[in-house]
């Protein structure tokens, strides 16, 4: 598989220690295979009394911030719940796929609590489900790291996905 370079966009600090951990050791195990960055943009402060126009605006904001990570080349993808799922094996032939037919720089996105925004929907060339379940979006940080690890094993032949 041709050298690929894995970015992973999230909206806002990472404060827990057990979550900060996990994707340390992913992160390192992640960089036998792959450069990896992990890039974090203001979140804007979403209290439960927001209307629907002020939380579009939290979206529009985070979303605007999220764009400004991302440079043309990239092959964007985005997790959203509503988004295509596939099997880890499927995951790992396209990750395999885009390396090889020119799209080396792969780029992740996760919204922040609300979600992202319709500019960055657009923006993206793919999505990724984890089903329909809600995940938060500082542990779906580590979840999408680990698959992302299964998916370099996977294509390496390599005894760790079962
Ligand atoms: C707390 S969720 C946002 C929930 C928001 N109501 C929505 O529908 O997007 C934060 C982010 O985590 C990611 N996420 C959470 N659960 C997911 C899932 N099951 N599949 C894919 N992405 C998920 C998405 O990127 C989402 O924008």
């Amino acid at each position: 598989m041709k050298h690929v370079n894995i970015k992973i966009i999230g909206v806002g600090k990472l404060k827990e220690k057990y979550f900060k951990a996990g994707i340390a050791e992913y992160k390192k195990r992640l960089g036998a295979f792959a450069k990896v960055e992990i890039v974090e943009v203001a979140d804007e402060k979403a209290p439960e009394s927001l209307s629907e126009s002020e939380m579009a605006e939290v979206k529009a904001k985070e979303g605007e911030r999220i764009l400004g990570k991302i440079k043309d080349k990239e092959h964007v993808i985005a997790l959203a719940i509503e988004g295509k799922q596939r099997a880890s094996e499927v995951f790992a032939k396209e990750i395999a796929d885009l390396g090889t037919y020119g799209h080396p720089d792969i780029t992740f996105v996760i919204g922040g609590s609300l979600g992202l925004s319709p500019e960055v929907m657009h923006r993206a060339n793919d999505t990724l489900s984890f089903g329909k379940l809600t995940l938060p979006h500082q542990l779906m940080r580590l979840v999408l790291i680990e698959q992302i690890y299964r998916a370099f094993m996977i294509n390496a032949g390599r005894p760790y996905h079962k």
